[in-house]
């Protein structure tokens, strides 16, 4: 017998935390537990608790953050506490392809998850590559452009341009957009200032100026990105803002913050047919399938480690972030037989692609010295000038600090490689297909066939250039890969984020331990397949080459970062091998996919072998999107809260 689900009582649940017991009525059992306050989970907690007959309970590691400065204004995103105390800084394991480095991704580690320190950008990826979500699974029509375009508007409340920002450039669909003040709930908008930089970056850059970096067709274009904000207010809005807030007096809802989940509870399982055999092998047509029963929880403030229970009486809904998530299957001994084995975790239910097909967008960087009259470096560097921004700020919600400086050029294949080069790298990637496949699914054939589907349609995209395999955008201010300690401090800069957008690679996270304050082993595969490494040096090429073309050149004071130095491609490749790292935006280790393609939750995000666990946040989209991630994940949240809603009166 794995464990006693009567252990489960007494509840001890809550002592520990005052914060919560202030709040809210405590109760043993929850009809939903959800594990994970960030995106995804506050999104589906809101919208379940919505219904005042059933109970919700989200468990979050981190605490309410909502009244810190460097949250809640636009142009103080990256400072305070935003890198440190409110950032899990997940460590990878050495990488090959990055000289042996080791990268850190950054992840918010806060009630409100990745949108209390992101960078409140907020477009949405190509049509197309929301259809190919369904074509991956069997032609599901809920997972296409179309149907997914309700769950983004569902989740959003746009204010339009005002007739300043429209004059600074903004552009808007309004079509593509929600509006309703109902039922809408992430506010987005434009900021109030404009680097003029930006505007001159729109004409370097060569691209078309986009309708709207929201409007799935982002590719080849050049735009204004709109941000998660309250444009009324001019202040970040994170899904704290928008889905708990203004909900937090619902009775059926319950908060639980700054506790650590370390597993879920199972029902008692079937004794296994021989010894070391999986309970339940996930691959059984019908029941047998595992049921959980509770959700086992730590608190943060409790030095001894004791472990308290919430009882569950319809599902676990897990969204813990595409790292957290797999780390709790596998602590609860859902996964690989010889990777739970070897952390001394026994096996639940065998489902050993958890926590593979790993995808990460990589990030680097060209920058150079400038005469800009106005960057954000002097937020760090001058005194005067940030006392007078905030001041600025408070008063009319104006200046620097109201910015959120981001102006995104999303390149089209086309845009990096001229057509016979073009043409022989999609021909080497596609002839290559089974070998790649196969290297990045460990060992598991059908992970290997999904791959390899996953592969033939990105392929198709390059062929039929509609794919946007990196993000270029314009940076007001120091950007790259020296810290702050290490760089002059009087000096100013124009940098351009380039940003791989369509990496093949897939890597993997894995628990080592079952003890679960250990970090587990994490490889995201940077560059391990030559496309992405060769389409990433082309960009940071071409984001060199636009800081030096008219009317950019105009506060051009020389290269900073590669340097003078780094001329061919060679040397420019070396110095992304040496620099590169991640761009935040992991996606994939608990993929939505058929069972046969190596998929861990079907098309309804119900783990396969489960009677009653969902996954809801970034860890189920299937590859990499041409996009930042958040705007997607509300949308996928969304459309899983109706997916429970419809099931919730199905038999478990
Ligand atoms: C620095 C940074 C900048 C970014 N910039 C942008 C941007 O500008 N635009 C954009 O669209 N996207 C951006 N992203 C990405 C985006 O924020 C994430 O993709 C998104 O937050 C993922 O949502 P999620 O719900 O999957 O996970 P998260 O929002 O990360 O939520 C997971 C939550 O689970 C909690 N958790 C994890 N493990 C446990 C556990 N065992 N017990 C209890 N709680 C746990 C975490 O603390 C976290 O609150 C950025 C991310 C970072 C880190």
């Amino acid at each position: 017998m794995k464990f006693n689900p009567l252990s489960l009582f007494p509840f001890s649940v809550l002592n520990h935390n005052p914060w919560t017991t202030e709040l809210t009525p405590v109760l043993k059992e929850y009809d939903y537990v959800v594990i994970g306050g960030g995106i995804a989970g506050l999104t589906v907690a809101s919208r379940l608790s919505e219904n005042p007959a059933v109970t919700v309970a989200v468990l979050e590691v981190g605490s309410n953050v909502e009244d810190l400065p460097e949250v809640y204004i636009p142009g103080l995103i990256g400072f305070g506490q935003s890198f440190t105390t409110l950032n899990w800084a997940y460590g990878t394991v050495p990488q090959p392809e990055l000289g042996g480095r080791k990268a850190v991704i950054n992840a918010g580690k806060a009630l409100g998850g990745g949108s209390i320190i992101n960078s409140m950008i907020f477009p949405r990826a190509e049509k197309g590559q929301y259809d190919a979500w369904g074509e991956l699974n069997n032609h599901d029509p809920n997972w296409t452009w179309d149907s997914l375009l309700h769950y983004f508007k569902k989740s959003e409340i746009l204010t339009p341009p005002n007739e300043d920002q429209v004059a600074e450039g903004v552009k808007y669909v309004r079509d593509v957009h929600g509006t309703s003040q109902e039922e809408g709930r992430v506010k987005v908008g434009f900021p109030n200032y404009f680097y003029p930089q930006s505007k001159m970056w729109h004409a370097a850059s060569g691209f078309a100026l986009s309708p709207d970096l929201s409007a799935g067709h982002p590719q080849g274009t050049v735009g204004i990105s709109i941000n998660s904000l309250d444009a009324k207010n001019n202040t970040r809005c994170s899904s704290v803002c928008a889905y708990y807030t203004p909900f937090s007096d619902r009775p059926n809802l319950t908060m639980l913050t700054e506790v650590l989940v370390t597993r879920i509870l199972w029902e008692q399982p079937q004794i296994p047919a021989s010894p070391g055999a999986a309970i339940v092998n996930a691959s059984i047509v019908g029941p047998p399938r595992i049921k959980a029963v509770g959700v086992e929880f730590t608190h943060t403030n409790n030095a001894h480690g004791q472990r308290d229970q919430v009882y569950v009486g319809k599902e676990v809904v897990v969204a813990a972030g595409a790292i957290g998530s797999p780390k709790v299957l596998e602590l609860s001994g859902v996964g690989n037989a010889t990777i739970l084995k070897a952390a001394g975790v026994d096996q639940v239910l065998d489902l050993p692609t958890v926590g593979e097909n790993l995808a990460d967008h990589v990030h680097s960087w060209a920058n150079s010295f400038t005469n800009a009259s106005v960057t954000r470096d002097l937020l760090r560097s001058d005194p005067t000038f940030e006392a007078e921004q905030r001041a600025l700020w408070y008063h009319n919600r104006t200046g620097v600090l109201s910015a959120c400086p981001r102006s995104l050029g999303i390149a089209a294949a086309s845009d990096l490689f001229p057509k016979s080069q073009l043409a022989s790298l999609v021909n080497d990637a596609k002839r290559d297909l089974a070998h790649y496949a196969s290297l990045f699914s460990n060992g598991n054939a059908n992970l290997a066939k999904g791959i390899q589907a996953q592969h033939e349609i990105a392929l198709k995209f390059w062929e039929e250039d509609k794919i946007a395999p990196v993000e270029i955008n314009l940076e007001p201010g120091y950007s790259g890969p020296t810290a702050l300690a290490d760089r002059p401090h009087d000096k100013k800069y124009t940098s351009i984020n380039a940003v791989l957008f369509a990496p093949l690679s897939r890597g993997r996270t894995h628990i080592r331990s079952s003890d679960p304050s250990e970090l587990a082993a994490i490889d995201p595969a940077y560059y391990a397949h030559p496309l992405d490494l060769a389409t990433h040096v082309k960009s940071i090429q071409l984001g060199r080459e636009m800081l030096r073309t008219p009317p950019l050149d105009e506060i051009y004071l020389g290269e900073n970062e590669p340097g003078e130095n780094v001329k061919t491609e060679e040397e420019l490749t070396r110095w992304a091998r040496a620099v590169s790292g991640s761009d935040n935006h992991v996606i994939g280790s608990l993929a939505m996919m058929p069972e046969e393609l190596g998929g861990v939750v079907d098309t309804r995000l119900r783990l396969y072998g489960a009677r009653n666990v969902r996954v809801v946040d970034a860890s189920i989209i299937p590859f990499p999107i041409s996009a930042h991630l958040a705007s997607t994940v509300y949308a996928v949240a969304e459309r899983a809260a109706d997916f429970i809603k419809e099931d919730s009166t199905k038999h478990l």
